[in-house]
C-alpha cells in the first residue's frame, strides 16, 4: 500500500481512534515467537514468518490449530497440549512486557487533545493482566478496552467482532466508520478492521437488510478465511455503499512479507513515523516526548 509521507491526507477527519495491543502497543509478539520456536526445535523444525504471518492477531485456540497442523506435528503435539505448554513459558514473560516505540507519546497525546481512544485485542483477560501490569496507568487512559474473551466476541481476527464491540462502546454512537482509525500490527487485524467498517457501513447507511442482521458470524468468518471480503446482494436491495470507508494503519514487523500489507490504508515501520495532521487529528506539540 502507498505509504506517503508528504502532504497527502489520508481519510480524516478522524474523530475515535481503536489500537490493537500485540505488536503494536507492546512488544508482546516476539514472547510467541520465541517460545514456538522453542516448541519447534524439539520436532527438528523451524519457526518462519510465513507461518507467524498466519496465527498473528488470531484467537489461541485458531492460532494453535494454524501452528501444530501447518509445521506437521499434530500427530505428535495437539493444539490443546501445545497451549498448555506454551502457556507455562508466557506466564514468565509477559510480565517483562515492554511499549512499543512511539505507543506512550501516541496514546498520551491523543488523550490529552481529547480524542476518544481504545483497545480491541485477541488476548484473553488472564493474558491481559499479565501483559500490561508495568503500564497500568497508560492503558488507564483508553476510554474502554474489548478482550479476546470478551462475550461479545464469539470470532477471533480476521472477523470483526472485537473491532465492532470496540467502536460500539464508544459514547454517541453508532459512529460512522469514516471517522474510526484503527492501529494494527497483524494481516489478520487489518483485515478485521476492514471487516468491521463495511459491517459499520452497512448499518449506518441503512443498507444492511434486516434479513442480512441475522446472517452467522461464522458464515461471515469462513469468507474471511480465504481473506475474501464478503459482498452480498439482494434483489430488492441497492447495490452496497462503497466499503472499505473505516481506516486502517498497519505498523508491521519488519520480518513481516510486504505482501500482507495490501488491505492497509497506510504502512508505517514504527508508530514514531506517525503524522496525526496525515489523518487531521491534532498535531504532535515539539515538546511532546
Ligand atoms: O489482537 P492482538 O492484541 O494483536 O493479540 C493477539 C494475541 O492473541 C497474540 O497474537
Ligand atoms: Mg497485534
Amino acid at each position: 500500500m502507498v505509504n506517503p509521507s508528504g502532504p497527502v491526507s489520508g481519510k480524516g477527519p478522524i474523530t475515535h481512534v481503536i489500537f490493537d495491543m500485540d505488536g503494536l502497543l507492546l512488544d508482546t509478539e516476539k514472547f510467541y515467537t520465541e517460545v514456538q520456536e522453542i516448541i519447534l526445535a524439539r520436532y527438528n523444525k523451524t519457526f518462519d514468518w510465513s507461518l507467524k504471518a498466519k496465527m498473528m492477531g488470531r484467537k489461541a485456540m485458531e492460532s494453535a490449530r494454524i501452528f501444530v497442523e501447518e509445521s506437521g506435528i499434530s500427530d505428535s503435539l495437539s493444539a490443546e497440549d501445545f497451549l498448555a505448554e506454551r502457556e507455562s513459558m508466557l506466564q514468565k514473560l509477559f510480565p517483562t512486557s515492554d511499549l512499543m516505540p512511539g505507543a506512550s507519546r501516541l496514546i498520551r497525546h491523543l488523550h490529552a487533545k481529547g480524542i476518544p481512544i481504545a483497545v480491541a485485542t485477541g488476548s484473553h483477560k488472564r493474558h491481559f493482566d499479565l501483559k500490561t501490569q508495568r503500564h497500568g496507568e497508560l492503558f488507564s487512559l483508553m476510554h474502554h478496552i474489548v478482550l479476546g474473551d470478551d462475550p461479545e466476541v464469539k470470532q477471533g481476527k480476521p472477523s470483526p467482532d472485537v473491532f465492532l464491540a470496540a467502536a460500539r462502546r464508544f459514547e454517541g454512537g453508532p459512529l460512522d466508520p469514516q471517522k474510526i482509525l484503527v492501529f494494527e500490527d497483524a494481516p489478520a487485524g487489518v483485515l478485521a478492521a476492514k471487516n468491521a467498517g463495511i459491517e459499520m457501513d452497512w448499518l449506518h447507511s441503512g443498507w444492511l437488510p434486516s434479513s442480512l442482521k441475522d446472517f452467522e458470524a461464522d458464515d461471515f468468518n469462513d469468507f474471511n478465511q480465504g481473506g475474501l471480503i464478503l459482498i452480498v446482494s439482494f434483489p430488492s436491495a441497492p447495490p452496497p455503499p462503497p466499503p472499505m470507508k473505516l481506516s486502517a494503519v498497519m505498523v508491521p514487523d519488519p520480518r513481516l512479507d510486504s505482501s500482507h500489507h495490501d488491505t492497509a490504508d497506510q504502512v508505517l515501520s514504527s508508530l514514531l513515523d506517525f503524522d496525526p495532521k496525515f489523518w487531521d487529528l491534532p498535531p504532535f506539540e515539539d515538546v511532546e516526548s
